[in-house]
């Protein structure tokens, strides 16, 4: 698949080892910045990496900034966008098959490159579950975005 991946000043180090490892994996990535430790604000990387995604260009996001906190607060500003912080296999995983997010976001100080190559790999595994119950919740978000 086509995956966009961002980053702030504080999240380029790993990015740069997520875009190697999402790349090792066979999928094609977007990388829209920060491409240097200058530092550069966490909405704006978040604007360009959404909009990635809202137009159908890439599937799915990964965004990395110093604890993942701020690219998730950012991104889900955005309609139809679902973001969440993953830390752990399990949720980046349970993330998409319940919740059917969209743009995982990774804290560059708090996780480790290994770790994080292994969240990357069961976020992009992952498939949106077709149980009815989840399919409820997800439209429910989306009629939460329409209401803004
Ligand atoms: O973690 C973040 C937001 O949740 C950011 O990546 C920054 O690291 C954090 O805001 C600290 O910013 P600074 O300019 O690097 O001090």
């Amino acid at each position: 698949m086509r995956v966009v991946i961002g980053s702030d000043h504080a999240g380029w180090p790993l990015k740069n080892a997520v875009v190697e490892h999402v790349r090792s994996l066979g999928h094609e990535v977007v990388d829209v910045g920060s491409f240097d430790d200058k530092p550069v604000d966490f909405p704006d990387i978040a604007r360009a990496l959404t909009e990635k995604v809202k137009s159908g260009e890439a599937e799915r996001g990964i965004m990395v900034c110093g604890t993942g906190v701020g690219a998730s607060i950012a991104a889900n500003k955005v309609k139809g966008i679902r973001a969440a912080v993953c830390h752990d296999i399990h949720s980046a995983h349970q993330s998409v098959e319940h919740d059917d997010v969209n743009v995982m976001c990774i804290g560059a100080k708090i996780v480790g490159s290994w770790l994080a190559q292994d969240l990357v790999a069961s976020y992009l595994e992952a498939e949106f579950s077709t149980d009815e119950d989840c399919r409820r919740r997800v439209e429910m978000l989306h009629a939460m975005d329409a209401e803004g």
